[in-house]
């Protein structure tokens, strides 16, 4: 069985930045040795560097942007990303949308900068879309769900069972990862147990007062 991933996205809150990025992060270290279970982070573009040379855990990009080194400016190089020792990176997140032709192409480029590509969706039919451009992960999150506290494993586990089936119809290599309200082991144990791989999240960590305490019951039933 591969191993779960649970892949906190900090976004851009002030909870999830500078010390308090770095709060979130040793506690992420801290409970990944003390269980095992793979735990990575998603900080601001500027933090990936900090945060991958600081920590013994993964980090990822939230977004990149499909271009080649050259002239653009204001872009997310993958290259640049890449080389700030990122592991891998968000595509396509519902707080940053692409075109299917630029999923494909960021898909494409991280492929060929061995970042591992997690590519976010809607619904299960986007979920199969994505999975034909052969991500290392898809990630279904119902967008009415995000930042609402209600988690997508209690109030639809039926878009998580019919995203993994349709990702595995199409792509069995792609893994399926879940998110939106994801706020305990309960929460991860069911998605888990309906397919996946693991979670994303992002607010019941990065806007815990012990976000330590909520990482250790996140992984408590794996
Ligand atoms: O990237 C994370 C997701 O959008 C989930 O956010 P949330 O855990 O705050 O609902």
């Amino acid at each position: 069985m591969v191993s779960p991933l649970i892949l906190v996205n900090l976004k851009t809150y002030q909870e999830g930045m500078g010390s308090n990025a770095h709060r979130i992060a040793a506690a992420a270290e801290t409970v990944a040795r003390e269980s095992g279970v793979v735990i990575g982070i998603a900080p601001v573009f500027t933090e990936i560097h900090p945060m991958s040379h600081h920590y013994a855990i993964p980090v990822y990009a939230q977004h990149i942007d499909a271009i080649a080194p050259g002239a653009h400016t204001g872009h997310i190089l993958p290259e640049a990303v890449r080389a700030a020792g990122a592991r891998g990176t968000l595509i396509n997140h519902s707080e940053h949308r692409l075109t299917l032709a630029d999923i494909d192409a960021c898909v494409r480029a991280a492929q060929r900068l061995h970042l591992e590509s997690v590519v976010c969706t809607n619904n299960d039919a986007t979920s199969a879309a994505a999975a034909a451009l052969h991500p290392d992960y898809v990630a279904i999150e119902p967008p009415e769900l995000i930042g609402s506290g209600v988690s997508v494993s209690k109030a639809d586990p039926g878009i998580i069972e019919r995203s993994v089936n349709a990702v595995r119809a199409v792509n069995p290599e792609t893994k399926v990862l879940t998110g939106a309200g994801i706020q305990s082991g309960e929460c991860v144990k069911i998605a888990v147990d309906l397919g996946t791989c693991g979670v994303l999240l992002a607010s019941s960590v990065v806007k815990a007062d012990d976000p330590e305490a909520v990482l250790r019951d996140l992984v408590s039933l794996l």
